[in-house]
């Protein structure tokens, strides 16, 4: 039976490739993201054939942000592909416009609070207010479900903490910046590993380059979905 605590990020260039990816991970993978980096490439048209053909769930990585109505507008147009996740950023205008757009739908709005791939430094130069990060994102996380968010995205560092919340009760948790131990970290700064997200709190996690960069994409996947499941025996 597949795991669909797994997101595999189809971060390739285009949907003939990630269809090809899909198809090798086969049954063990339930769950695709798909996001920018293939939206020119025929992303839709591959969640389309992933949700309708090959029973996927599709997470669909937009990462909106703009004044409401313009994410509301946004929204409502995405929302007539059968999607399952959508992101947009966490501030609570954006939340609560993507909510409104998305009204009458089973699509699930994301908020993401700060991206994974940036550390202190990083929200020095982008001139975010000062404070530790862990503190900021749980900031974050506490506006964006307070605006409607059905789930934030956060890294994992930060999962225990957000679970925690009193405003996190039934929302989900999705945190990439995971990375089995000893992978390269690429740009990802703050991140652990595939079992202390879950262990700590993450509903999902999403899992890109160690898996579709892997020499064998399906052992990589079948490493991370054995991870998790020797957790849930503890
Ligand atoms: O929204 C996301 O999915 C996201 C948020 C975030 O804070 N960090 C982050 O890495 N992501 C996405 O998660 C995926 C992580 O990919 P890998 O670093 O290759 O595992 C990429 O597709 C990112 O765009």
């Amino acid at each position: 039976m597949s795991d669909d605590r797994l997101i595999v990020a189809l971060d390739v260039p285009n949907a003939l490739e990630g269809l090809a990816l899909a198809k090798k991970l086969g049954d063990a993978v339930s769950f695709y993201k798909i996001g920018l980096g293939m939206l020119t490439g025929g992303g839709l048209a591959l969640a389309n054939e992933l949700k309708q053909e090959h029973g996927k769930r599709i997470f669909l990585d937009m990462k909106l942000f703009d004044i409401g109505n313009t994410v509301e507008n946004a929204v409502r147009g995405l929302a007539q592909f059968d999607l399952d996740f959508l992101t947009v950023h966490g501030d609570p205008h954006v939340v609560r416009a993507a909510k409104e757009g998305a009204a009458g739908k089973d699509l699930k709005i994301l908020a993401v609070t700060i991206l994974t791939s940036l550390n202190r430094e990083d929200l020095d130069a982008g001139l975010i207010k000062p404070g530790d990060v862990r503190d900021l994102v749980l900031e974050r996380a506490a506006r964006a479900f307070e605006a409607g968010a059905d789930g934030v995205i956060a890294s994992p560092q930060e999962a225990a903490l957000i679970r925690a919340l009193p405003q996190a009760e039934g929302r989900l948790i999705v945190t990439p910046g995971v990375r089995p131990a000893g992978a390269d970290l690429g740009d990802q700064k703050r991140v652990a590993t595939p079992a202390q997200a879950v262990a700590d709190g993450a509903d999902h996690i999403v899992v890109g380059r160690p898996i579709y960069r892997a020499a064998d994409p399906v052992a990589a996947a079948e490493a991370v979905l054995a991870e998790l499941n020797s957790l849930a025996m503890h």
